[in-house]
């Protein structure tokens, strides 16, 4: 059997209303546009494929290693709040996987993911085929699951999982500023979540901090801030460091996170990201940057309990090693967000769906998807 490769998406324009921003200040033409964001994306997919699986020792080596500790727990968070046991999730960018584990504990019935760095999604089948993690052989999921291999930021999603939705539950972790190169693939993104969340379903996310970004890049004498650990790079064209609200796409940046991250990013004004996605029927729950978020969730026991075991701030005992301050600055670059599907869960819309997932999955089960 050949590998699947879904027939349709061209992408269209997507939906609704007319722009209220000047979707490219220099005037160039939409075909260009078209194939400077397939390249870009592209650049994103390319550098994620090559960024290999890790050994246990490799990453515990790590040089931000309480960083990802730290943005592990962020995630559990978000999952332990929201997620219900049997929940449909769609994990948009789902990388190699690293959140299955997460969406088990949470007992759902069934998992989506789709990444378009097809090294990533070959991580992510066998790791949930049990086959990774040589160190850490772990028990198989309880849950079904299906993978695809795609731009989620540019294809019809509703047309392809049309037989898979409606979901209960959209997760997008640090890579939602992937779809912000464009207003049409902002809103591409944002109508895809929206048209496969239930009504009263909720999208959970974490991204860049543009507030974040923008202060700091202000309070720098030239176009680069960073620490020992990262570095973020803004063109000559940026150099006034004015950023004007009427344009809020194609911002573009370069990011390097020492062991992780080292390709261009696109700064998200969360103002112009609430007000679309209130367009495509998502209302914000809350936007907390992960200083405020870690302070928040840090007050409840559970999370401290989960905190403690991941060991993002060291398991207590002395002379542990915890985060360190080039660290926690890096972390205050993210924010989370959720956000809720307008309407009332009917729970009829349970029904149908999940016959595409498998227990075990094969190559030729990834679905390819081209733009
Ligand atoms: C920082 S990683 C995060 C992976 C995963 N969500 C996690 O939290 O572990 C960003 C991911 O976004 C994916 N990505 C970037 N642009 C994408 C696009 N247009 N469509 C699908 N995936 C994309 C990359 O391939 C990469 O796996």
């Amino acid at each position: 059997m050949k590998r699947g490769r879904s027939e349709s998406p061209s992408s269209s324009a997507p939906p609704p209303s007319s722009s209220r921003f000047k979707s490219n200040p220099e005037g160039d033409s939409q075909f260009l546009e078209d194939d400077t964001t397939r390249n870009f994306a592209r650049k994103v997919a390319d550098h994620y494929s090559r960024r290999t699986n890790q050994t246990l020792e490799e990453r515990e080596a790590s040089p931000i290693i309480h960083l990802k500790k730290l943005n592990n727990w962020i995630k559990s968070v978000l999952i332990q709040l929201y997620a219900r046991p049997d929940d449909a999730v769609l994990d948009l960018a789902c990388g190699k996987g690293g959140d299955l584990i997460k969406w088990d504990k949470a007992r759902i019935g069934y998992y989506v993911g789709i990444d378009i760095a097809e090294g990533s999604i070959e991580d992510c089948r066998t790791r949930y085929n049990g086959d990774a993690d040589h160190h850490q052989r772990r028990k198989k999921f309880s849950f079904p699951s299906r993978l695809l291999c795609g731009d989620c930021f540019e294809v019809e999603l509703d047309k392809i999982l049309e037989e898979d939705a409606p979901f209960d539950i959209c997760s997008c972790q640090f890579a939602m500023h992937y779809s912000w190169t464009t207003e049409a693939r902002a809103r591409r993104a944002l109508a895809n979540v929206s048209a496969l969340l239930r009504p009263g379903g909720v999208f959970i996310g974490t991204m860049p901090d543009a507030n974040v970004i923008i202060k700091k890049l202000r309070e720098a004498e030239g176009l680069e801030i960073g620490n020992s650990v990262y570095w973020i790079r803004f063109g000559e064209e940026h150099s006034h460091k004015k950023f004007k609200s009427s344009s809020p796409f194609g911002i573009e940046y370069v990011f390097h996170l020492e062991d992780a991250v080292d390709c261009p990013e696109w700064i998200v004004p969360f103002n112009i990201f609430k007000s679309l996605a209130e367009e495509y029927d998502l209302e914000l729950v809350f936007v907390k940057n992960s200083h405020e978020f870690v302070h928040e969730y840090m007050k409840k026991p559970e999370f401290v309990e989960l905190m403690r075991r991941l060991g993002a701030l060291g398991d207590g005992s002395q002379d542990q090693s915890t985060l360190s301050a080039d660290e926690w600055e890096a972390a205050y670059l993210y924010l989370s967000f959720v956000l809720r599907k307008r309407g009332e869960s009917d729970g009829a819309q349970r029904r149908g769906r999940r016959k595409n997932g498998k227990m075990n999955l094969s190559k030729d089960d990834v679905l390819y998807i081209d733009n």
